[in-house]
């Protein structure tokens, strides 16, 4: 891949927990406005390596370069403001208040220099606009009101979708975003994901759901015991004698897909 389509390189990363080696000399790259898939089976390291891109983690050798910019040793915040963000769990959202305020919050929160900014995020109509805007963008128009925790588990996940998008990312990271959704809660994640890309934004996602990541990704890196084994188009990933290897017999679910 050229330099310049290169949004985020990995280069030679490696974290170890005592003698095992999580992360073992992983590289890859995921080009601007692409959605690149990162795969493995069980334990071979998808989240550790997620963690340490985030700034959740500090990693023990390599680096991360995102725009050209070493990020390696950055702590989140300043990842976030360069514009790789990563969509968190469940706990980021504010159960008791509703969907658009929640909106509203993380809006308000990337405005600098305001230390009451929850009251005045609740007073302010631009921000509420801006709001109205990217409730309709992550689909829940008609949710607004609703209180965030009363939300069905996958418009809880497009939610966080949403907090992760008021941050303005270039990239945005996901963690299994299809984790525990039926068949119709996953294809409304698929569709929200789409129309992201379609829009230009880079997605680097982990994610299991194999019938998901075929039809969403560009690109898929497959890790394996803390190397990157792979990183390549679907169609090359699906052929890979050694992707196909490895996850014989580990996951039936994703065999059968390859
Ligand atoms: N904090 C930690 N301390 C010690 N070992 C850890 C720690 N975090 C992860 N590991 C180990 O590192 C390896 C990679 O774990 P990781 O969770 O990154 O894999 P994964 O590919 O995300 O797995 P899964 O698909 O099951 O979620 C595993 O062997 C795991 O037990």
């Amino acid at each position: 891949m050229a330099e310049s389509q290169a949004l985020l390189r990995v280069q030679h990363l490696v974290k170890r927990f005592g003698a095992l080696a999580a992360t073992d000399d992983a590289s890859f790259e995921v080009a601007r406005g692409e959605v690149h898939a990162l795969i493995g089976p069980n334990g071979a390291g998808k989240t550790t390596l997620i963690h340490q891109i985030s700034g959740a983690l500090a990693p023990d050798a390599g680096q991360i370069v995102f725009d050209g910019q070493d990020l390696t040793r950055q702590p989140m915040a300043r990842r976030v403001q360069a514009g790789l963000v990563r969509s968190y769990q469940i706990t980021s959202i504010f159960k008791r208040f509703s969907v658009l305020d929640n909106l509203a919050l993380a809006l308000q929160a990337r405005r600098p220099g305001r230390p009451s900014w929850w009251r005045s995020a609740l007073r302010d109509e631009a921000v509420y606009a801006q709001a109205q805007a990217l409730l309709a963008r992550i689909g829940l128009a008609s949710q607004a009101d609703r209180v965030a925790g009363s939300l069905a588990h996958g418009e809880q996940r497009q939610l966080e979708v949403g907090l992760a998008l008021a941050a303005q990312p270039r990239l945005l990271l996901l963690d299994e975003p299809m984790a525990g959704m039926g068949p119709d809660e996953s294809e409304r994640m698929v569709a929200l994901l789409h129309s992201l890309k379609a829009e230009g934004l880079t997605l680097l996602l982990v994610e299991h759901d194999m019938d998901a990541v075929f039809r969403l990704a560009d690109r898929i890196s497959t890790l394996v015991f803390g190397r990157v084994i792979a990183s390549d188009t679907p169609q090359a990933i699906r052929e890979h004698p050694e992707v196909r290897k490895a996850y014989l017999g580990e996951d039936e679910e994703l065999e059968a897909a390859l």
